[in-house]
């Protein structure tokens, strides 16, 4: 079942350059897909445009058949529970505890009172525990955001994303400020989502040997265009050099 489809996405920040042109992809729901690319090559802004943190100026997002570019905010806000984000910098709040943070992934599903009396369910804290201890964190739970680790920080961020009840998780370089043990344990959390939880996952990279590693499937994007779209395997390292060089730039079709 296709997930997402991408359908001549275009973005521009200042009506000049275009950020991203002609974006066209679909994913299936369960896949576990890589971005990789040099750095300003558009993938931060393509996670953003998929769930309209920012707006996009030409082409379709499609989720499940919903027209992303035509909801009204009420609309976006529940379709944003499918959606859960997982960034470099966690975005947590550090001075509140980590089973609160973690709690703050419902926030979707409460009205604004509900939300500012951080008023939660017995089964939604249940289930906040059960995440954690999924993560191994669970002994960290009264404990202050800023007292953990980075890597533990990011299962936080992980463990929050999760409990939206998503169906797609957008990762924006998840692992880029983390050490190699800490990276591999985030990775193999988000790869064990997809195989356990059949939570299609799409994950910006830099590290393209991790992203060869997990993915099922791997888009390389270079100055806004993508210019390999295929299965890990085939990401060779001409291709890899193609991806992130500055020689013509044509799609490699696989
Ligand atoms: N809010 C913004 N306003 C204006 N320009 C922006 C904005 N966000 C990103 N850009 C520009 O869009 C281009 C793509 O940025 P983006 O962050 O999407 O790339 P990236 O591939 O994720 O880069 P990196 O790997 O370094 O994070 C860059 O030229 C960047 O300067």
């Amino acid at each position: 079942m296709t997930l997402l489809a991408l359908e001549g996405l275009a973005k521009t920040y200042d009506s000049e350059t275009n950020v991203l042109e002609d974006i066209n992809f679909q994913v299936e729901a369960g896949e576990f897909v890589s971005i990789i690319g040099p750095s300003g090559a558009g993938k931060s802004t393509l996670l953003r445009c998929i769930n309209r943190m920012v707006d996009i100026n030409e082409g379709i997002v499609h989720f499940e058949n919903t027209n992303i570019g035509l909801l009204k905010k009420k609309e976006l806000r529940k379709l944003r529970t499918n959606i859960g984000m997982i960034f470099q910098h966690y975005n947590l709040v550090p001075r509140l505890p980590v089973i609160e943070n973690v709690l703050h992934g419902r926030f979707g599903y409460k009205t604004m009172m509900q939300g500012l009396l951080s008023q939660f369910t017995e089964k939604e804290k249940r289930q906040a525990f059960f995440l954690l201890e999924k993560l191994g964190i669970a002994e960290h739970a009264y404990k202050r955001c800023d007292q953990l680790s980075g890597g533990q920080q990011q299962r936080v961020g992980i463990a929050r994303a999760l409990i939206q009840d998503p169906k797609l998780v957008l990762c924006d370089e998840p692992i880029a400020s983390l050490d190699p043990n800490a990276s591999q344990v985030i990775m193999d959390h988000l790869k064990s989502i997809t195989s356990e939880l059949n939570i299609t996952c799409l994950v910006n990279l830099h590290q393209v040997e991790v992203a060869q590693k997990y993915s099922d499937r791997i888009i390389g994007l270079n100055e806004g265009k993508i210019i390999f779209d295929g299965p890990n395997h085939l990401v060779t390292k001409d291709r890899i050099n193609h991806i992130y060089g500055t020689e013509s730039k044509k799609l490699i079709t696989v």
